[in-house]
């Protein structure tokens, strides 16, 4: 008897080569109206599903193979007696493969103006009926759901190696993908934030060379149609492909600039900001993130918000970067920077809600924590003053800037700044005063009238006491210590200002 192969498919691209293949290997083809339309077109020889379940397609296409005498052919265990008698007690023939793919959800939900009703009507039910039963059946019944699979499919046809092994491979392919396919339709039906069990699926972009270290294997993948704003969005124009980290740290600069409309520069190592300049020009704002520390910026990654234009390509040529991001680059720039063999260049849209609707999902060994991402914002209005004096006006433009740039530091995050630029990071130390005194440090005589940002408030004065130290002036933390007056007590005493901004920014 003749194998049988049943084809459905929504995406038909190259679909009569295979079936052609099927046919001349002794398959005989069964499909359904609009691919069964496509083959005759074609001239190839294939039987109306309707004519193997004596049943019309009905209800606009909502039930076409949903029929015991498709679905009986495809579940029956051959080796199984008994099943082998029931097909036959009821006149039906088994069918041997299942070319099937879905009606395309993901891009009806993603087409503009689109309405429920045409996003519901694409919820496919037979398709994935079909796929689930041949591949419970894997060992008798070969399905193929990728399109591309038909090469690889009809070469193991034509070699005789479409064997349970390989079937089954198939068989973990559709589950996958009818899982991501539900997955999708469950998140158009509820934007539920913390659903009992989480179904969020993720689809490859690439296979990346070796993770954090050169001994882990590693990959990144994106969320279907999310990447509006976000790394998997961005045109690579040159350079080598992206390693882990260089995703890990372009996409914490891309946090990082979200946060800034004025034309900002943030330089970022190992996810921290090593440099944010702020500046009426990219250029300016540039030469502030430079600045801001020169020999830690080395290797990193930069993200600007603005065109880069040919004067900024040129400083940035000058040093050894790994990536630089920003939504365009001029030709001039382009040709500056593209004679750097190692420089990679992201072209991106940036889009400063990117983080908004999204969560922030951690791995822990057996699980994830997810939560908001930290949106929090503050500004003027927000603060309250703790201390005699209140800033002056540029004080607390310095404040806002430093605050906003703490707040991607990792905990305990202590940050100086002055004139639109950091000047100090101290980063991811266990105590408050360790953070605050590498920011010291490292703005050096810089610090002598700099502002002063802490991400969570101090339990005790010594990091104040330290500011005073180095000449600080002004001061911007949560508030809320049991202690807070003592650190009052010393700005006071030195005519230091501070603000509480009654938010904080923990980040680890
Ligand atoms: N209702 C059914 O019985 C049914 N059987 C197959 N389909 C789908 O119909 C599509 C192909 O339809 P056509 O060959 O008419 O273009 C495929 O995406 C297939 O998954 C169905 N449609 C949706 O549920």
């Amino acid at each position: 008897m003749k194998k049988r192969a049943l084809i459905s498919v929504s995406d038909k691209a190259n679909i009569e080569t295979f079936a052609k293949g099927l046919i001349e290997n002794g398959y005989e083809i069964i499909s359904t109206g609009g691919t069964l339309k496509v083959l005759s077109d074609a001239g190839i020889d294939a039987v109306a599903v309707e004519n193997v379940t004596g049943f019309p397609e009905i209800l606009n296409g909502r039930v076409k193979t949903l029929h015991p005498f498709i679905h009986a052919g495809l579940l029956a265990k051959r080796e199984i007696a008994d099943h082998q008698k029931q097909l036959n007690d009821h006149a039906i023939s088994p069918i041997d493969m299942v070319v099937v793919n879905l009606y395309p959800f993901k891009q009806t939900l993603a087409k503009e103006g689109v309405t429920e009703e045409e996003i519901v009507e694409n919820i496919d039910i037979g398709g994935p009926t079909m796929l689930r039963a041949a591949a419970k059946n894997y060992t008798n019944v070969a399905v193929v759901v990728d399109p591309g699979d038909y090469e690889d499919v009809l070469d193991s046809v034509q070699k005789d190696t479409l064997d349970a092994a390989k079937c089954k491979q198939l068989a973990a392919k559709v589950f996958r993908h009818t899982a991501n396919y539900d997955a999708m339709i469950a998140a158009y039906f509820t934007d539920e934030a913390y659903p009992e069990v989480l179904t969020s699926t993720y689809e490859k972009v690439q296979t990346l060379r070796y993770g954090e270290n050169p001994h882990q294997t590693a990959a990144f993948y994106k969320k279907p149609n999310e990447a509006a704003g976000t790394l998997a969005a961005a045109e690579q124009l040159h350079g080598k492909e992206l390693s882990y980290n260089n995703i890990q740290d372009a996409n914490a600069a891309l946090e990082i600039i979200a946060d800034f409309d004025e034309p900002a520069a943030i330089a970022v190592k190992h996810m921290n900001p090593c440099g944010i300049g702020i500046g009426e020009t990219i250029y300016n704002a540039f030469k502030r993130a430079y600045d801001a520390d020169p020999v830690s910026i080395f290797g990193g990654i930069v993200a600007l918000n603005r065109e880069v234009d040919s004067e900024t390509a040129q400083q940035l040529s000058e040093i050894f970067l790994e990536i630089v991001i920003a939504p365009s680059f001029s030709d001039k720039a382009l040709s500056v920077l593209t004679k750097k063999k190692n420089i990679r260049l992201l072209e991106l849209k940036m889009d400063n809600d990117v983080v908004d609707y999204r969560q922030k999902v951690t791995a822990v060994m057996g699980g994830l924590l997810v939560q908001d991402y930290d949106t929090g914002k503050v500004t003027e209005a927000d603060i309250s003053f703790a201390t005699k004096r209140k800033p002056t006006k540029d004080e607390l433009t310095n404040l806002l800037f430093a605050w906003k740039a703490v707040k991607h530091v990792k905990s305990n995050a202590i940050v100086l700044a002055r004139d639109n630029q950091t000047i100090g990071v101290g980063a991811g130390q266990m105590n408050r005063i360790g953070a605050a005194n590498i920011a010291i440090e490292q703005a050096g005589e810089k610090a002598n009238g700099a502002v002063l940002a802490s991400d969570a408030f101090f339990p005790m004065p010594d990091t104040v006491q330290a500011a005073v130290e180095a000449g600080i002036t002004a001061i911007i933390q949560p508030g809320g210590s049991k202690r807070d007056q003592d650190s009052v007590d010393v700005c006071d005493k030195h005519g230091i200002a501070m603000v509480y901004t009654g938010m904080r920014h923990f980040k680890h």
